[in-house]
């Protein structure tokens, strides 16, 4: 499992810190592997890159021989000595590389685009085919983030750093060659500060590779904030903690400004002292050059070609520590991206044959001796041994003090964990014979809280059966008691639901998800009652509503209101997570001392009181 998206202030020391080694590098070249199916352009786009670069080199020798040219020497024999012929010849090799340049660009950006749109869709992909206790352990800010923040990272990489990194090396390589075959002397003076540079870049680079990555996190962090404010924002208005949130945001965004300020002492540091470095040997070049025209022993225009090419090669080394950080972190980011896509998902089907039903269930369902604990609290057993039975058709209804595992049960009936022990059985045979899609298939729930995804009411109601008729999904409307105030909206069924379907109320909003199950039309149906109670008449068309739905399947309630299942085949009192009483309602209400007696009791006397 990877570790870099815990939550929670550990982060820090969790993430694994990238260090520049074979396997990193490896490991980052599966990221790469995205390039492939490009590879024709790629090549293209490399092949452009070198040539640009060469004849960018010989820029400087033909300056060089245009200023002996002036004073009547002739510093090639193969080329006119002509000022004319030689501002010319340069003036045609500068376009030609503009024109190699734009090619150049043209081709990587669009080929980082796609692989990286590759990169995002088979991240997403899997991110959604990942077992659920993957998402308890992470936030949903982090890893957003991986899918922004760090693939932007890579993006960067492949569209300007690679081409940046192969053009400086081939500008240091050969401008050094350069340098030694127009003035060894020079050279020599030059490449004496060289082993000063290296030393001190090994020294910097790891301290930089440190903070960026730390930066990133941080940030990572601080979107995480930003994430959540945002989707709880009615809570955090009703609980008037603007002041809370603004100064966590705040102290998020003065962590990450502290070690990227950090990070820019250390990059500045270097960037000066190498700044230094080189055009001190400029100036040193200069001198010493100068003395050496003065002595004959050197052209004006040798001395000019000379400058010029060692301010190619300064340049070059001047942008190393800035791509070699700019790799570090695509480094650490492609690890990141890579845990996701190393991730074991579920065995669930994401082809497009996932909605076909390939072993039907009726609707019968047992619990047979079923234990329990979430992975992230292993320690708390939330189901100690709890056994039911319904056959298909029976209202079952679960009720039981809350925090004693009854979500947990529709959680197991849908397959998002395995139990520790004991077997959940669907028609009579254990959850392993059947496909997790097919389980799920044949499972709808209504949950307490619904989501609605951002788009119109009718995209919302199709989301139980993706290819159902517009006729369909008003008839599924209309038997869900949504029909007539989906048809007060202006726009009727287009109307557009917000992120969280901000502009429903919560007993419309469940009699979507009704209308959404009832399209789905499950063998075995899950509802875990709203806890807020809606307004009468609202929770009266939402009753009607799940009454219709509850027709011809097995249903499983989650009751909170016990009013709504006198009329259950059987009740399950769920207790410290073992059943501790069973039955319909007339026998449960006779057990004496009963927990189901007790809660009954509560009720009544609470409607008596209001
Ligand atoms: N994803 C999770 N990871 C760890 N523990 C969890 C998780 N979900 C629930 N729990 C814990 O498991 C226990 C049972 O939770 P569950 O939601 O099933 O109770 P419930 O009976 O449905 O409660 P309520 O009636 O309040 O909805 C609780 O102690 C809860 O804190």
């Amino acid at each position: 499992m990877a570790k870099g998206f815990n939550s929670g202030n550990k982060q820090d020391e969790e993430l694994p810190k990238p260090k520049l080694n074979k396997e990193l590098l490896l490991k980052a070249g599966k990221i790469f592997q995205y390039i492939k199916p490009y590879r024709v352009k790629f090549f293209f786009g490399m092949f452009f890159l070198i040539l640009s670069s060469l004849v960018m080199l010989t820029f400087p020798a033909l300056l060089g021989a245009m200023i002996d040219a002036a004073q009547g020497q002739q510093t090639y024999s193969w080329l006119p000595s002509s000022v004319k012929f030689l501002g010319l010849l340069a003036l045609g090799l500068l376009a030609f590389t503009s024109f190699l340049s734009f090619f150049r660009i043209r081709l990587f950006v669009e080929i980082a685009e796609k692989a990286l749109a590759s990169i995002r869709r088979d991240s997403f992909q899997k991110l959604i085919a990942l077992p659920i206790e993957f998402f308890a352990n992470r936030r949903v800010g982090e890893l957003n983030s991986r899918l922004s923040a760090d693939l932007a990272q890579i993006q960067d990489v492949m569209t300007t750093t690679l081409a940046e990194i192969l053009r400086q090396l081939i500008s240091l390589a050969l401008g050094v060659v350069l340098l030694v075959w127009v003035s060894p002397q020079l050279a020599l003076l030059n490449l004496c500060i060289l082993p000063v540079i290296v030393v001190t870049a090994i020294f910097f680079g790891k301290y930089i590779r440190n903070l960026s990555r730390q930066a990133q996190d941080q940030l990572a962090e601080s979107n995480t904030v930003l994430q959540e404010t945002l989707q709880g924002i009615s809570n955090v208005k009703a609980f008037v903690n603007e002041c809370y949130e603004t100064q966590r945001y705040g102290n998020r965004l003065n962590a990450v400004v502290k070690i990227a300020v950090k990070g820019a002492t250390f990059r500045g540091m270097f960037a000066s002292f190498i700044i230094f470095c080189v055009f001190g040997a400029v100036i040193a070049v200069v001198w010493y050059g100068a003395a050496l025209v003065a002595e004959g022993a050197l052209t004006v225009g040798d001395l000019t070609t000379y400058i010029l090419y060692s301010m190619f090669v300064a340049g070059s080394m001047g942008s190393f520590p800035e791509l070699y950080a700019n790799i570090q972190k695509a480094l650490g980011a492609s690890e990141r991206v890579l845990e996701i896509l190393d991730e074991v998902p579920e065995k669930v089907d994401t082809t497009a044959d996932s909605k076909i039903i390939k072993q039907p269930i009726t609707g019968a369902i047992s619990f047979k001796h079923v234990a329990f604990s979430y992975p992230t609290r292993p320690d708390i057993k939330t189901l100690k041994d709890i056994s039911f039975e319904a056959h298909a058709g029976d209202k079952i209804a679960i009720v039981g003090p809350s925090g004693t595992g009854k979500s947990t049960l529709a959680s197991l009936i849908l397959q998002f964990y395995k139990p520790d022990a004991g077997l959940i059985c669907y028609d009579q045979k254990p959850a392993s014979d059947y496909s997790l899609s097919d389980i799920r298939n044949q499972v709808a729930i209504v949950p307490q809280d619904v989501l609605l995804f951002g788009g119109t009411i009718r995209e919302n109601i199709a989301y139980g059966k993706l290819d159902a008729e517009a006729e369909e999904i008003i008839e599924a409307a209309k038997r869900a008691n949504a029909h007539s105030y989906i048809m007060q909206f202006p726009e009727g069924y287009d109307t557009l639901v917000g992120e969280r379907g901000v502009k429903l109320s919560g007993g419309q909003r469940q009699r979507i998800a009704i209308a959404r199950a009832l399209l789905k039309d499950p063998a075995i149906l899950i509802l875990d009652e709203a806890t807020s109670s809606l307004d009468s008449e609202s929770e009266r068309q939402v009753q009607l509503a799940l009454e219709e739905l509850m027709k011809n399947r097995t249903s499983i309630i989650i009751a909170h209101r016990l009013s709504t299942i006198y009329d259950a085949d059987k009740i399950i009192v769920v207790n410290e997570g073992v059943v501790s009483e069973s039955g319909t309602h007339n026998e449960l209400v006779q057990l004496e001392n009963g927990l189901y007696k007790h809660l009954y009791q509560l009720q009544s006397n609470a409607k008596v009181d209001a």
